[in-house]
């Protein structure tokens, strides 16, 4: 680790902590890029494209998963020097709560909104997240290098529909560079510095904004200082958890890693502190002096739920072990991302996975099979249901598998999500059938000039599946969207089994409303009916509700032999086809007598409306 000699004292004034908030693709990171660039954070050479997104999955997607923060020092038109923390925040709804708590670590923000696209689902939720924690705005109108920006009506598109002044909008191009010195002179003079009731004097008090593991210093904890003074050697407490630890290195990222001896009020660092995992550390936890306490803590934040739940199981059983040592490493940086040793009938040995969203979902699948070479099966994927006993007991349900006897169930409880979309309104019917189709409830429908904004209630248990895939394909990709979990409504809801040849697939069970069931039983049997090759046999796929089939397909019997057009040709062509085969079949699943792809299980699930 570098190490710099600051002074440690910067003034508050000389202090401005900010984050960036956009829609995904309104060129956030390009601008963090530009500004850490501008400002001499990195030299040229080491400008690798969007420095702030660390992992290669992010870098491949181009979207930001762990919020990073950077320190800036910028000599403004004023003569003076001012220290600028910028925190980097997530842009899919997925991650909506590390946006919040990165915000509240900050005084500002800066909106990006792509001045050729203008407002979408994410602007306006990250920018309502700004307000509620209080923020000033600088607007910032990206991307006026294409001929299709439209700054002036993007302009007052902005203040029509999320009702702030954008007389002042900064005009920039992220890419080639200009009005980037405008952007930094806009943060100097427009956001406020941070304040601090009690100074440096006071016992400590800084706030827990973040923490992730870091391969050679272990979990490194992101900090802001409200109070008081950070110091190397010192013996902090978290007040939640009353865990106490001694730092063990105090720094900033520039973006790199640089060791400084304290953090002072308004500062935002990092410490080290021989802590083990990063789930020890609460997000939104107050640190405070072991033998100087202060008097009262933080608000602090909710811990993020999981949503949405499926089984991840090994297509080869004997890569449990690796499979759970590969969760084990993932969950060390991700505390969001949990799982406990489930086993299926059919799949055998596995894990039940939760997770903040699908995406999130995805993002863990992905680099389970990538980073680690594992071969994964996923189980349809689950909302948390409540169900009240007749006995008078509660309980949560997060797998299909565990739904106990219905005539002990009174009622069954869905949550429920609030979702707001914008899209032109030339695919506004389309938007409209498909919420209608998921049991959606339209709460509001205005218009911005051409663009149509929706507000509708929907059961989170018809989003999980392929809701925001069917929403891109009907609006070609125009429409965006947002969401926030509100509630839990009782809902008539029943499991519904899938069997192949007999046999329950539990993977396939999934849970689905009364008047849904037929229709999607249907859906399911088509298309497991085209997914499943054909064997010597016949193949029954039957959907259920308890013991009542409410839909069928059949598989017919395969006669020929494989082997048999090689008949008479030379081994080496029948020993390829065969290898051949056998490689497909590391990818099968043995269900009783018959074989299932692993694909089946994902594609089963993906149906279309039509
Ligand atoms: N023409 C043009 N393209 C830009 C500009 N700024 C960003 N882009 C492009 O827009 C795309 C999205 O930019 P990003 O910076 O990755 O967007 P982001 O908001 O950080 O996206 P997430 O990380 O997914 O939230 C990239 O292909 C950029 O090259 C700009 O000023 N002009």
């Amino acid at each position: 680790m570098a190490r710099m000699s600051t002074n440690n004292s910067t003034p508050l004034d000389h202090i401005r902590n900010f984050s960036i908030v956009a829609h995904i693709d309104h060129g956030k990171s390009t601008l963090a890029d530009r500004l850490i660039q501008s400002t001499g954070g990195l030299a040229d050479r080491e400008m690798s494209e969007q420095v702030l997104d660390n992992m290669d999955i992010e870098r491949e997607r181009g979207i930001t998963i762990k919020a990073q923060t950077v320190r800036l020092h910028y000599k403004a038109n004023d003569g003076e020097t001012y220290v600028l923390n910028l925190i980097d925040t997530p842009g899919h709804v997925d991650f909506a709560y590390e946006v919040s708590r990165s915000l509240s670590a900050c005084e500002g923000s800066l909106l990006v909104v792509d001045a050729s696209q203008g407002v979408e689902a994410q602007t306006l939720a990250n920018v309502y997240q700004a307000i509620d924690n209080n923020h000033e705005l600088v607007t910032v109108l990206n991307k006026i290098d294409l001929p299709a920006a439209e700054p002036d009506r993007i302009r007052e598109q902005i203040e029509e529909v999320i009702g702030i002044d954008a007389s002042d909008a900064v005009l920039i191009s992220a890419k080639t560079g200009l009005g980037i010195p405008d952007v930094l002179e806009a943060i100097v003079q427009r956001l406020p510095a941070p304040k601090s009731e009690g100074g440096e004097k006071a016992p400590l008090k800084a706030l827990l904004v973040d923490s992730w593991y870091d391969t050679y210093l272990g979990v490194m904890v992101l900090v802001r200082v409200i109070e008081g003074r950070l110091t190397k050697g010192q013996t902090v407490r978290m007040m939640g958890t009353d865990a106490k630890y001694t730092i063990e290195r105090v720094g900033v990222l520039t973006p790199k890693m640089v060791a400084v001896d304290s953090l002072g009020p308004g500062e935002i660092g990092f410490i080290t502190a021989s802590i083990k995992e990063v789930a020890d550390t609460r997000v939104g936890d107050t640190i405070t002096e072991d033998k100087r306490p202060t008097a009262k803590a933080l608000p602090g934040f909710k811990p993020a739920q999981p949503v949405v739940f499926c089984g991840l199981f090994p297509v080869d059983a004997a890569d449990f072990e690796d499979l759970r040592s590969a969760m084990g490493k993932l969950r060390l940086n991700d505390a969001s991302f949990s799982f406990e040793m489930e086993s299926s009938a059919a799949l055998g040995f596995g894990f039940r996975c939760g997770f903040l969203g699908l995406l999130h979902l995805e993002i863990i699948q992905e680099r389970l099979e990538r980073e680690f070479d594992l071969d994964l099966i996923a189980t349809a994927p689950s909302v948390v249901y409540k169900l009240f006993m007749t006995d008078g007991s509660e309980r949560e349900l997060h797998n299909p598998a565990d739904m106990p006897d219905v005539v002990k169930i009174a009622e069954i409880h869905e949550p429920w999500i609030r979702a707001t979309i914008l899209t032109p309104d030339d695919y506004l019917g389309g938007i409209l059938k498909l919420c209608q189709d998921r049991r959606g409830i339209q709460i509001e429908l205005t218009y911005v000039g051409t663009r149509a904004m929706l507000t509708y209630d929907l059961p989170l248990n018809e989003v999980v599946f392929d809701f925001y895939d069917r929403l891109k394909s009907i609006s070609k990709g125009y429409a965006s969207f947002d969401y926030q979990i509100t509630d839990h409504k009782e809902g008539n809801l029943v499991k519904m089994s899938i069997l192949v040849n007999g046999e329950p697939v539990d993977a396939l069970s999934m849970m689905v409303h009364r008047m849904a069931a037929e229709k999607r039983g249907r859906e399911m049997c088509e298309k497991l009916k085209e997914l499943i090759p054909k064997h010597m046999f016949k193949i029954p796929i039957q959907a259920a509700i308890g013991g009542n089939v409410i839909a069928r397909e059949t598989i017919s019997a395969l006669r020929k032999d494989v082997t048999a057009k090689c008949y008479g040709g030379d081994a080496t062509r029948k020993r390829k086809l065969l290898d051949k085969q056998k490689a497909g079949k590391k990818r099968m699943r043995q269900f009783g007598k018959v074989e299932i792809p692993q694909e089946a299980f994902i594609a089963a699930l993906k149906m279309g409306d039509e």
